[in-house]
């Protein structure tokens, strides 16, 4: 792996206030960035003076409040966008604290926000400002990560909470928090829209009972970011998210058809439903660009950021586990069934498969549930890559992070595959 200190192609920004610095880098390529005066934020978090960054397949922006000047690698394409929409961003995290420290009642939870809007429209970038201007103040959010394809903590197919306890890291983002999660195991929420919803509710009474926990965390309160479908069923979907997280204060990004839709449903009830523009420097991700996204963010569960960690593989045999579909095998994506049709299959069941060639390349959760009738409810332990399975010997490769023996027998499947390359 190249030392990226090595790339010494670089030049040297000037930044005015209220400036930022866009950079893109592609699959696989490294460069970097430091700050060499002033002060600058990336994504809320400030950077440290001369300190380098790593840059890794990643698009972005720092931005400044005074000025600055930044030297970055030339291969990350650095330009400057001098129109953000900063300072309103900036002002709703001012409306969400001052729904902290106005007469905060610590008997009620603070700030529960959820950022909803089309894909592509920066809602996991305004989440980690959100996340990372409260932790900044000394707060310690929930970051509830509801975007089963473009995951920001661990890998697709999942959802999420995270406590934010630290300053977030520019480097690795959110990914750097050891999430609580529930294996959806689908990249797409459409292929079981029951099941999503069911495990939305499971992770929303989990978040209310560490509410109930620590008042730290009530008044720090919530982040709820979303995935980008927010029309027919996927309105529906959230909806019943918004419901199920009590939700208190929506944002929504870029849509006046969704903020005036969420305005006439919620009337009546005391839900604050603001609205905000996209960034220019927001990037366009097309499908094969998402799941590259996807393959990447398996990739560095494996194998760590900058490939850091080293995957160990792990030899099972058929008996040693059990395997465990939700949705009672493969379901046809609601948009594929004629119109007015409902799938016969129960959405919720979970029924166990024996071993079969065909779960080669999947990813399985490994449930920490005690009994199989609790997998539905109960969180995940980690995930496993299966790399071989072997009819005749009965055994099952898989590569795990970690080496020693897996915590659990129950593992659960979806359709969820990658590749190792
Ligand atoms: N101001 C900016 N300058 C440069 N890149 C940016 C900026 N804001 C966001 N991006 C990049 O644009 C991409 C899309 O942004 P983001 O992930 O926040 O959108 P999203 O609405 O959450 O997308 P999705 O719904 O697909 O998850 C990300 O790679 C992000 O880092």
């Amino acid at each position: 792996m190249t030392d990226v200190t090595q790339i010494n192609e670089s030049s040297t920004k000037t930044l005015e206030k209220h400036q930022e610095l866009r950079y893109e880098i592609e699959f696989d390529q490294q460069g970097w960035m430091r700050l060499v005066e002033g002060t600058a934020e990336c994504f809320g978090t400030e950077l440290l003076l001369n300190k380098i960054y790593k840059l890794t397949s990643t698009k972005g922006a720092v931005f400044t409040w005074t000025g600055c000047k930044i030297e970055i690698t030339n291969n990350c394409s650095p330009y400057i966008g001098d129109k953000t929409p900063m300072q309103k961003y900036s002002a709703v995290f001012q409306e969400i604290e001052n729904s902290r420290s106005n007469n905060f009642d610590p008997n009620q939870s603070g700030p529960r926000v959820m950022i909803v809007g089309p894909t592509d429209s920066g809602k996991s970038s305004v989440s980690k400002i959100l996340l990372a201007y409260s932790s900044r103040l000394g707060y310690e959010p929930l970051f509830i990560d509801l975007d089963p394809g473009q995951n920001s903590v661990t890998i697709p197919g999942t959802i999420s909470a995270s406590h934010i306890q630290s300053p977030i890291d520019i480097e690795e983002g959110l990914s750097s928090f050891v999430p609580l999660a529930h294996f959806y195991g689908h990249a797409s929420l459409d292929v079981n829209p029951e099941l999503f919803k069911a495990l939305v509710r499971n992770l929303a009474a989990f978040v209310d009972k560490q509410m109930l926990a620590s008042e730290t965390t009530r008044m720090s309160g919530f982040v709820v970011n979303t995935c980008g479908w927010i029309d027919g069923l996927g309105y529906k979907v959230l909806l019943d998210n918004i419901e199920a997280f009590r939700i208190n204060m929506i944002i929504v990004m870029d849509n006046e058809k969704l903020f005036s839709d969420l305005n006439s449903h919620f009337q009546q009830q005391q839900i604050k439903i603001l609205k905000l523009p996209k960034s220019g420097g927001v990037f366009l991700r097309t499908p094969i660009f998402r799941k590259k996204t996807r393959m990447l963010k398996i990739k560095e569960y494996f194998n760590g950021v900058n490939d850091s960690l080293s995957p160990h593989y792990i030899y099972l045999d058929f008996k040693d586990v059990s395997i465990f579909r939700t949705g009672g095998g493969p379901v046809a994506p609601a948009s594929a069934l004629p119109i007015g049709q409902q799938s016969s299959i129960d959405p919720l069941a979970i029924s166990e498969v024996y071993p079969s060639i065909d779960m080669c390349h999947s990813i399985v959760a490994i449930s920490y549930a005690k009994q199989p009738q609790h997998i539905f409810s109960t969180n995940v332990a980690g995930f496993l890559y299966i790399n071989d399975i072997d009819m005749e010997t009965k055994k099952i490769t898989v590569i795990s992070p970690a080496p020693g023996p897996i915590p659990s027998r129950y593992l659960l499947i979806g359709t969820l595959k990658w590749t190792p390359n």
